[in-house]
This record gives structure tokens, sequence and C-alpha cells, in this order.
């Protein structure tokens, strides 16, 4: 018989709105909490999240509430799916209401801007007692509430942990992975922003097929080569959480990382898009912090940098192959080479 849990997902945007009706398909009673009142009130009676996810009928399993209380009392999993600017403030709210068993998993591709700590760091910090795991992978939220296959990696320093993930997650439609590189996998899911908006960038400016390959390639080389030189392994750059969410993340639009390079492409302003937007796009502020912590860390990141001088410095785009260009001979696949 399967065994049931009892869940939360904090954060009713687009992203924890659809893992919290994923994990209610597959039978599991979930809280969703968010702030708002009238959206949790039609939310609860409509059975959809219209502002973020329109027509997307949720399951009579999910309920939403305001109250954190309400909605973390006498859980046994909590998802977190706030975006990471947030992430400390809610997890401190969490002290002294979960039971330490409490298996904490995080949704967010972001990095905290003092200290470059991941999410998972941040957990620890605050909620010590707790296991935590997180979870990545090519998963625009848009996709899979339209219906299409997806899949996931979870990772956690404990195959328990990651069997369980895999027992409440996965799916026909939604396929889970696991892995033991939990730094890794939660690097992959945000550095990748940043190459999105350079792809973004590209694609309005019609770069050719031949300058994309060129530009996802390098930036796999890229985002691995920081990944590892901070202790990840180089095969998490293979997997989902890594090539796998590279590639979607680098081709849609919709991405909204991708969407914020593509308008800056055709001209917008930077700070005009930001006003625009509506939702987290977490890499404009994952880029500032990599290019300062690649230079405190002495690891070459020539796309960054680039992008970096392109969206702050006003650095014409054509001028973002000239580091790569001017730098001695790189290797190819260099984590491999060693
Ligand atoms: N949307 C996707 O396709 C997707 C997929 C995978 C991962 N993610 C990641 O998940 C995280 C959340 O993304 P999203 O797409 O759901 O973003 P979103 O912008 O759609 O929603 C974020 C939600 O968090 C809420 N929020 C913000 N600050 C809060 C706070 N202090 N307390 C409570 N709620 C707060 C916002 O009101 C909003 O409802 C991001 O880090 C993103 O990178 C998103
Ligand atoms: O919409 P984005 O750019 O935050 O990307 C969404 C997901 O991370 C894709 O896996």
């Amino acid at each position: 018989m399967m065994h049931t849990h009892r869940v939360a997902v904090l954060g009713g945007g687009s992203f924890g709105t659809v893992i919290a009706n994923l994990i209610a398909g597959n039978g599991h009673r979930v809280c969703l909490w968010l702030r708002n009142d009238e959206r949790v009130g039609a939310i609860n009676r409509e059975r959809e999240n219209a502002e973020y996810l329109p027509g997307y009928r949720l399951h009579e399993k999910l309920r939403a509430t305001t109250s954190l209380e309400d909605a973390v009392s006498a859980i046994d999993i909590l998802f977190l799916a706030v975006p990471s600017a947030s992430f400390r403030e809610v997890a401190r709210r969490l002290a002294g209401l979960l039971s330490p068993d409490t298996l904490l998993v995080s949704l967010t591709k972001g990095i905290e801007a003092p200290g470059f700590h991941l999410m998972s760091e941040i957990l620890a910090q605050e909620l010590p007692d707790n296991p935590c795991a997180v979870l990545s992978g090519p998963n625009l939220a848009g996709e899979i509430a339209a219906g299409g296959i997806a899949g996931a990696v979870v990772a956690s320093r404990s195959d328990a942990i990651n069997s369980t993930l895999h027992d409440l997650l996965h799916s026909e439609r939604f396929l889970i992975y696991g892995s033991g590189d939990m730094y890794g996998v939660e690097l992959g899911g945000a550095l990748k922003n940043v190459y999105a908006i350079l792809a973004g960038l590209g694609d309005a400016l019609d770069f050719g097929e031949n300058t994309s390959g060129l530009l996802l390639t390098r930036a796999l080389s890229e985002m691995s080569r920081f990944a590892v030189h901070s202790g990840a392994n180089p095969m998490t750059f293979l997997g989902l959480a890594g090539v796998g969410d590279l590639f979607v993340t680098c081709s849609s639009p919709l991405s909204r990382n991708y969407r914020i390079g593509q308008a800056i492409g055709r001209g917008q302003p930077l700070a005009e898009v930001l006003a625009e937007m509506d939702q987290v796009a977490e890499g404009i502020n994952t880029l500032e912090l990599l290019k300062s912590q690649a230079e405190q860390r002495g690891v070459p990141m020539p796309l960054v940098n680039g992008l970096y001088d392109i969206l702050h410095h006003s650095r014409p785009v054509s001028e973002l192959f000239s580091d790569m260009m001017s730098r001695e001979q790189a290797q190819d696949v260099e984590f491999v080479a060693g």
C-alpha cells in the first residue's frame, strides 16, 4: 500500500503551484502557502491559481492558506518555492514550527547575495535540525501545467531521502532521478539562468545555429568549471540539473531569464525590462554574484564577464566573444581532461 505524506509548499507562484499539484495528484494531502487572501480564496473555490497558471485545474487534495502555522502543522515534508531573495526570511519564520523530522526541499534556483549562499546552506543555518534536499532540472512550470512530460533530479546526502522524494513525486509525466551531489545540482539550477539571458539576447540578434551551439557548449564548460572548482561533481553537469536545464532554459521563450535576454537584445533597457516583469527571474542577481565570486576564486568566466559588461556597462554585444578570442588556447572539455 502507498505511504501517504502530509506536505506543505511555501510560495504560490508558478513552480510552487505546479509541484504542489503534482504531489496532490499522486494522492498526498498538500497545503500551499501564499500571502494573498484573495488568491487563497480563489484557489480553494475555483481550483485554479489564475494569476500564474490560468486554466490549470488544481487537485481536490490541494488546499491553500495564508497561515504559515496552519500550512506546516502535522506535515512530514516541506517544499520551499519562494525566490532566493526571500528564502532566508521565510526559513527563519519556520523556526519553532516544525518537527525535527520534517524533510525540507528547496525548489529555488538562486543564490543569496551576501556570502554567496545556496538555499540548502540557508536551510542548514536557519533550521539545522531538519534534513534537507533540493530538486532541480528542466522544469518550465507552464509546460508541466500544460501536461508535458518532464524529469527532475532530487539531491540530498541520503539515498533514503532521495527514495522518499522519488516515491512522492514520480509519475508517468514527471520522472524523478536521484543524486548525492546536492551542491552541484543546486548550483547547476542557479547558474544556467545567467546563460539563458545570454541565449535570449543572441536569439534576438539572430545569432546563427553554430554560434548558439558554441555559446551553449562554452556555457556548460564555464558553469561546470566554476562548480567543480567549488567542490561539485563534474558528472552532475551531464545530467538533468546541468546540461538538461541549461538546454531548455537557453532555448525557450517560456523561460523568464531567456525573455529578459530577448528584450535586451531588442534594445529595451534592463531597468525597464525588470520593471515590467511580475515574476522572479533569478539570473540577473546571480550574474552579479557569480562575476564577483568567480573573480575571488580565480575562475575564468568570459561569458559571465561579457554579459555583465553588456548589461551594466553598455558594451556592444558584438564584443561578447572578444575575451574568448583573445584568451590563450583553452581546453574544450577541461574538467574531463583534468
Ligand atoms: N517557474 C518555473 O518554471 C520554475 C521552475 C523551476 C524552478 N523555479 C524556481 O523556483 C523559484 C520560484 O519560482 P516561481 O516560478 O514559482 O516564481 P514566481 O515569481 O512565479 O512566484 C514566486 C512566489 O513567491 C512569493 N513570494 C515572494 N517573496 C515571498 C515571501 N517573502 N514570503 C512568501 N511568499 C513570497 C511571490 O509572491 C510569488 O507568489 C525560483 O527560484 C525559480 O528559479 C521556477
Ligand atoms: O523561467 P526561468 O527562466 O526562471 O526558468 C524556469 C526553470 O528554471 C526552467 O527549468
